[in-house]
């Protein structure tokens, strides 16, 4: 990669679903910098598919953990060989998929803090876990941990009140209280938890994990014991989103050249890092389009609900975030888009542009995974009439896919309480935000117009940002001060004409027919 030498400047990490991503910025604020390694094609040898293993019970999904290591070592190697200069990195922050969870071994800490620089972290980290296959956020199999966390605090609600969600299958408390009974052996040789942002270089704790007082900030001990015993020492405590949590351990000195001073700053969620690398404002919306589709807003106050989630505000310790997330977002497309375009996004484009806003009435419901908002498997297709029809004509499916994808987020968004208003921007990232087309369909349905920035890689611009507000730390610098100087976001779709007629009276239906899929699909025990 060309011109990225003697240029002082802050790193940012993504550890997603699908790949490791890495941004350098420099202090102009200008992302000089790209790089990721891809699990599923650069890393062969640990066949996941989409970055995971769904398990055959269908619920359970983890991902091996050795094959983070991997990646990260591939990738600073990759690096090393353009030429990086690492002695220029003043501050490095990063981002994980947010509720998976790491298990360190008893030893762990030790062999961390003696690494030698003549070998790759893979080489030395193989026996320092207890868990080999890390639980991820699409891991859907611990509905009884949930049940009984809810029931020790007082119910959902109170959960929710308490830490911002009520029970989710996929937060990091009730994983631990999985492993914890399932696999007491391997949870007692475990000498500390961090959830995702694999913690090479440093963990993130905090929101998601159904055991943070998001009023407070500190560990709910009736969360903690519910999970299991002896959780807090393994946690340790939670610190402010931009605390500066240490200097860069001395193998990343020796080995890539890193500054001895240089310093990371603690680790976030990938959503809330993307609300740093879109700047995001009151009164914005944020639609991410990641392997989950994730749409989320700044809240002054939390409203915690039992639908979707409050975290901490990972730029403003005062603040909140609020976050709906669909299981269903890019796999559930490149599906469609491989059943029904020739595997070809350009063909699906086609398909998006010759269709008519509304798609005749036909409505659609696509979930090849249980959904987490609402609670629905299968696929539904209606034509205008209400009737269920059992296929759609190639293009009309794939219309109805968006359409109805965005639709869901606009409705379960209205019911966080969350209005369109005339200011309103949609900041889009993730993969598919690459698609103009998809991005025209989601400004009609919102009825806003939507922005991108230069990078789909959000989470690690707004994670190198979140180290320059780091290093500022001590100063009480805003946030919005530090990246004053970051470029605008640019304008990708308005909304078409006459969009909003169409939309108003679907949105209603789409709204009654989710209901009638929810009673109809609903278990017979709930
Ligand atoms: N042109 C495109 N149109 C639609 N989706 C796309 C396009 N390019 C990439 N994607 C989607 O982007 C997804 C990856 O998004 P990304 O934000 O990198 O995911 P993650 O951060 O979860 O690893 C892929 O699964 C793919 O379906
Ligand atoms: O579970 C959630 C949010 O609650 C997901 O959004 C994960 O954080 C995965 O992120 P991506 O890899 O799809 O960006």
């Amino acid at each position: 990669m060309a011109e990225h030498s003697a240029r002082h400047c802050c790193l940012g990490w993504d550890f997603s679903t699908q790949q490791v991503k890495v941004v350098a910025v420099d202090a102009e604020l200008n992302v000089f910098y790209e790089d990721s390694v891809h699990f599923d094609r650069d890393l062969p040898e640990f066949r996941t598919q989409g970055g995971v293993h769904v398990h055959e019970d269908g619920l359970t999904v983890t991902s091996p953990v050795l094959m983070w290591v991997q990646a990260l070592d591939i990738i600073l190697e990759k690096m090393k060989a353009s030429g990086f200069d690492f002695s220029q990195v003043l501050a490095l922050s990063g981002a994980g998929q947010q509720h998976g969870s790491v298990y360190w071994k008893a030893g762990a800490n030790q062999v961390l803090m003696s690494l030698t620089p003549d070998l790759l972290l893979r080489e030395q980290l193989q026996a320092c876990f207890s868990i080999s296959d890390s639980p991820v956020w699409m891991d859907s199999s611990t509905t009884a941990q949930c049940r009984q966390l809810e029931a020790t605090v007082g119910g959902a609600q109170a959960l929710s009140s308490l830490t911002g969600s009520r029970a989710y299958e996929r937060f990091t408390g009730n994983q631990i209280a999985k492993i914890y009974q399932k696999n007491p052996e391997a949870y007692s040789r475990t000498e500390s938890v961090s959830k995702i942002s694999v913690s090479c270089f440093l963990p993130s704790l905090g929101s998601g994990m159904n055991l943070l007082q998001i009023q407070d900030k500190v560990w709910s001990q009736a969360c903690l014991g519910a999970c299991a015993p002896g959780l807090e020492e393994k946690l340790g405590q939670p610190v402010p989103s931009c605390s500066v949590v240490g200097a860069i351990s001395s193998y990343f000195v020796q080995r890539y050249g890193f500054p001895a001073g240089c310093k990371v700053v603690a680790f976030t969620g990938d959503n809330p890092a993307s609300l740093a690398g879109m700047r995001l404002e009151e009164g914005d919306i944020a639609v991410s389009l990641g392997t989950s589709d994730t749409l989320f807003l700044w809240l002054q106050e939390p409203m915690p609900a039992l639908e979707g989630h409050i975290f901490c505000n990972p730029v403003d310790p005062q603040h909140y975030m609020a976050l709906l997330c669909f299981k269903n977002g890019s796999l559930m497309r490149e599906k469609i888009r491989d059943e029904s375009a020739s595997r070809s996004w350009s063909e699906f484009s086609k398909a998006l542009r010759s269709t008519e806003l509304g798609n005749g009435g036909n409505l659609g419901f696509y979930f090849d995974v249980m959904e987490i908002t609402p609670e629905i498997i299968g696929r539904h297709r209606f034509n205008a009439e209400n009737h269920e029809v059992s296929a759609f004509p190639w293009d009309v499916e794939i219309r109805a896919l968006i359409e109805g994808q965005f639709m869901a987020k606009k409705i379960h968004a209205e019911g966080l309480g969350y209005r369109v208003m005339p200011k309103t921007k949609i900041l889009a990232t993730g993969g598919a935000s690459h698609n103009k087309d998809i991005l025209q369909v989601l400004a009609d349905v919102f009825g806003a117009p939507v922005y991108v920035i230069d990078t789909a890689n959000s989470a690690c611009v707004g994670s190198a940002y979140r180290a320059f507000h780091g290093l500022a730390a001590g100063t009480n610098m805003p946030f919005s001060e530090v990246v004053k100087l970051a470029p605008n976001p640019r304008l990708a779709a308005t909304p078409t004409p006459g969009a909003f007629q169409v939309y108003e009276a679907l949105l209603q239906r789409y709204a009654v027919l989710e209901q009638r899929v929810l009673t109809q699909t609903r278990r017979p025990s709930e």
